[in-house]
């Protein structure tokens, strides 16, 4: 940032621009010099005037560039550029040939005509008065968006938060965040509150304002509820809060209490401590707990005996259901609720295909589905029915502001009976909310997971929440089944979960571990086994069959280096193949990439056959592709997400990883022939049991350990469940308190 430059000159022509992003790339007229100028800078328009300051950056195809930090715009001046800009399309109701007359007529005054003094545009042929008006606004609404980004510009804010700012707000945008810079932190915005603290503090905001306080504390309610908590105790956020606004503690609690009775937080007591909420929690919250126990009501005399049925059901599938398959059966027919949970191999998937098959045998119209695409996929492999994801099956609306919004929902209720979600472990409480206003209150629904997984990436810690309240049906399987015996990746996973060290030395089956104490020799040996053992010994491909995962993203251990390890021996540099650089990667074609965070309006397209396609939008959070083609000029990227083929332009670039080692939280709800894990060094807090279960567990044939005994056993010791402030437990067991309609929770 040292060597920073200001040119000023005129839009000669625009070679690039993202609608969406703002990212344009422009020639620009400075003293009849063409200079290419790309960055972040919104709608503007040929024949404009700007100063762009920034930095000249060399380029190795296209060669010199200026690259833009900070631009300012203001309109064309004289009668040339004028007509040019016009002409170019920026006010809609202005082409060339009335951009030509305007000109002639009203010479370098033109545009101060139509914005203050409309009516004068009558004097020219063909325009009435209703149109020189709607020339004249169309105008000021241009001028508005302009204004809006020139003015966050001055605080180096990007334009892709303008943009988002002007599609929530349109005209008023700039008056809105004047008067409260701490808009632009709400979700669907979404710009860090420090920033718009620096924007508050430059425009003379006090800091004891009340907007402050509120943004603050909405924001630390965000950051937990990104760490899981739907809740926090309230004694605690007011502490966070003072030390991290720097404000009294009574303004704090006094602007905690206003926000209350405003129903933007709530508050929720459980054993005589007062907790916060957020809003959008504590409604998903609340309805999921009233849904479920009016669901519980419902079912209260349902005390039907399936045994014929199921008697019938395993004589044609020729097998015979333990006890405890049978009871849970029969609830799943008799109650229309059911938790199937239990760790891998004690029989979920045979369970839940004899249920699938007696509600269909019912004339039930059944739909099942998972939270990731993964897991979907692997749903539908398993019980030959077409699993959806949960987002497709409730299909995902545009709205403005970016929040989530379903076309599913109470008003438009999902045409099904039955409902099957597997590794409902993963779903948060917003989602879970969501599927439940889709159905109606007589749906059946059949919750399958595993408790002793990570937790959902969003808030909430729902499955364990509802096995917990000890309210609902729940069936735990607990006894491994013989199959299932013969693989040390089951009876280690059991073992782990109970506590106990497990034998690291045993060599014959599906289970290995490699002891490397020293970083270097750690990668080496997962680059080997990725690249030359594995696949020469079981012909096991490198990058559709093996995942590497990590505890970690950090260190020698970590994903990122791993992955730049992983990409330099499997997809090395080679003429032809074209790449683009991000601050952390570089992307090249063939690479193996993963998308870190729900998008809902990424567009792809799928083709079914060589003339049929099928479109859609979303790439989800642990969706993992690999790149088709990258486009140096446009740094574009395109990428197969499993057939479903996306172009990602620059800044989308920033929500993608190289995949060829994930992050264990990453990796859950999918399987993997063989998975590599590392287990050595970094921070303690991130080498605990149910971490190393969850990463034991995604491997289906070989799971190879790599790095030291030491840190295993230490992780298998280290029972700190992560902890989640969350309400739905409470709510539900207030709501039956009481009521004993006989539920059953079986654990046998
Ligand atoms: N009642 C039964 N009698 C005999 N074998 C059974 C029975 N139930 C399940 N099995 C067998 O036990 C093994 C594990 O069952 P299943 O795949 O249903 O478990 P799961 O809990 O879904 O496991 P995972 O979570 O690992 O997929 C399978 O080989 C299955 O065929």
């Amino acid at each position: 940032m040292e060597d920073l430059k200001t040119l000023k000159g005129e839009v000669d022509s625009i070679i690039f621009k993202s609608e969406d992003t703002g990212f344009c790339v422009l020639m620009l007229n400075c003293d009849n010099d063409l200079i290419t100028v790309v960055g972040e800078m919104g709608d503007v328009e040929e024949g404009e005037d700007l100063v762009v300051t920034g930095e000249f950056t060399s380029h190795q195809k296209f060669g010199e560039q200026f690259k833009v930090h900070i631009f300012e715009r203001s309109l064309p001046t004289t009668s040339a550029a004028i007509q040019r800009y016009l002409a170019s399309g920026a006010i809609s109701g202005i082409g060339p040939v009335l951009a030509k007359k305007l000109v002639n007529k009203f010479g370098d005054d033109t545009l101060d005509i139509i914005e203050n003094t409309p009516d004068r545009l009558t004097e020219i042929d063909g325009i009435t008065v209703k149109k020189a008006e709607k020339i004249s606004q169309e105008f000021k609404t241009t001028f508005a968006a302009r204004s809006l980004m020139s003015y966050l510009n001055k605080f180096e804010i990007e334009t892709s938060y303008g943009i988002k700012a002007w599609k929530r707000w349109g005209n008023t945008a700039e008056q809105i965040i004047k008067s409260n810079p701490y808009v632009l932190c709400i979700q669907g915005v979404d710009l860090s509150f420090s920033r718009a603290d620096a924007v508050a503090a430059k425009s003379d905001i006090p800091a004891d304002s009340e907007c402050r306080i509120k943004a603050g504390i909405t924001y630390i309610l965000r950051q937990n509820a990104d760490q899981g908590h739907t809740c926090l105790p309230l004694d605690s956020l007011v502490k966070t809060a003072v030390s991290y606004l720097d404000v009294d503690e009574k303004l704090i609690k006094k602007v905690i209490e206003d926000e209350t009775e405003e129903e933007n937080l709530y508050y929720y007591d459980k054993h005589g401590r007062r907790f916060v909420m957020l809003a959008d929690f504590y409604k998903a919250e609340d309805y999921i707990a009233r849904r479920l126990a009016i669901m519980r009501q419902i079912s209260y005399d349902n005390k039907i005996d399936f045994s014929e049925v199921i008697d019938l059901e395993e004589e044609n599938n020729g097998i015979q259901y333990e006890k405890i398959q049978r009871e849970a059966i029969n609830l799943a027919l008799s109650k229309g609720f059911l938790v199937l949970t239990g760790g891998p191999g004690t029989g979920k998937t045979t369970t839940l295909n004899a249920i699938i098959s007696l509600y269909q045998q019912q004339g039930l119209n059944v739909m099942i589905c998972a939270p990731t695409g993964r897991a979907a996929k692997r749903l539908s492999d398993l019980t030959g029915f077409d699993a959806k994801t949960i987002h497709r099956l409730l299909e995902v609306k545009h709205t403005s502001g970016d929040t989530l919004a379903f076309i599913h929902d109470e008003n438009n209720l999902l045409d099904c009976d039955a409902l099957i979600i597997d590794e409902m472990s993963m779903v948060d409480s917003c989602l879970f909310e969501a599927v439940l206003r889709a159905i109606s209150v007589t749906c059946k629904l059949v919750l399958v997971g595993d408790s002793d997984q990570l937790p959902s990436v969003g808030a909430g810690n729902v499955l364990k929440d509802i096995i917990d309240s000890g309210v609902m049906s729940v069936v735990t399987l607990k006894e491994i089944f013989r199959q299932a015996q013969e693989s040390e990746i089951v009876m280690n996973a059991h073992k782990i979960v109970n506590g106990e060290h497990i034998d690291l030395a045993s060599k014959d089956k599906d289970f290995f571990f490699m002891q490397r104490l020293e970083y270097g020799e750690l990668q080496d040996l997962v680059v080997e086994l990725c690249k030359t053992r594995l696949p020469k010994a079981y012909d096991y491909s490198p990058i559709d069959d093996i995942q590497v995962l990590s505890p970690t993203r950090k260190g020698p251990a970590g994903t990122v280096e791993l992955n730049k390890r992983l990409q330099q021996e499997l997809n090395p540099p080679a003429a032809g193949k074209s790449e683009v650089k991000t601050p952390v990667y570089t992307f090249r074609k063939g690479d193996k990439v993963m998308q870190t965070k729900n998008d809902y309006e990424i567009l792809w397209k799928k083709y079914i056959t060589e003339d049929k396609t099928e479109s859609g939008a979303g790439i989800f959070n642990g969706d993992i592709g690999i790149i088709i083609a990258v486009n140096k000029i446009l740094k574009t990227v395109t990428i197969d997400f499993e057939g479903r083929i996306a172009v990602y332009d620059k800044q989308m670039l920033d929500n993608l990883e190289l995949a060829y080692a994930i992050t264990v939280h990453k990796s859950q709800g999918s399987e993997f022939d063989v998975v590599i894990l590392t287990v050595f060094g970094g921070f303690d807090k991130l080498y605990y049991r149910n971490l190393l279960y969850t990463a034991v567990t995604r491997a289906k044939r070989m799971l190879i350990i790599v790095g030291s005994k030491k840190r295993v056993d230490f992780m298998i010791d280290n029972n700190k469940r992560t902890l989640r402030y969350t309400a739905l437990k409470n709510m539900l067991m207030e709501l039956v308190e009481g009521d004993d309609s006989g539920q059953q929770t079986l654990d046998i």
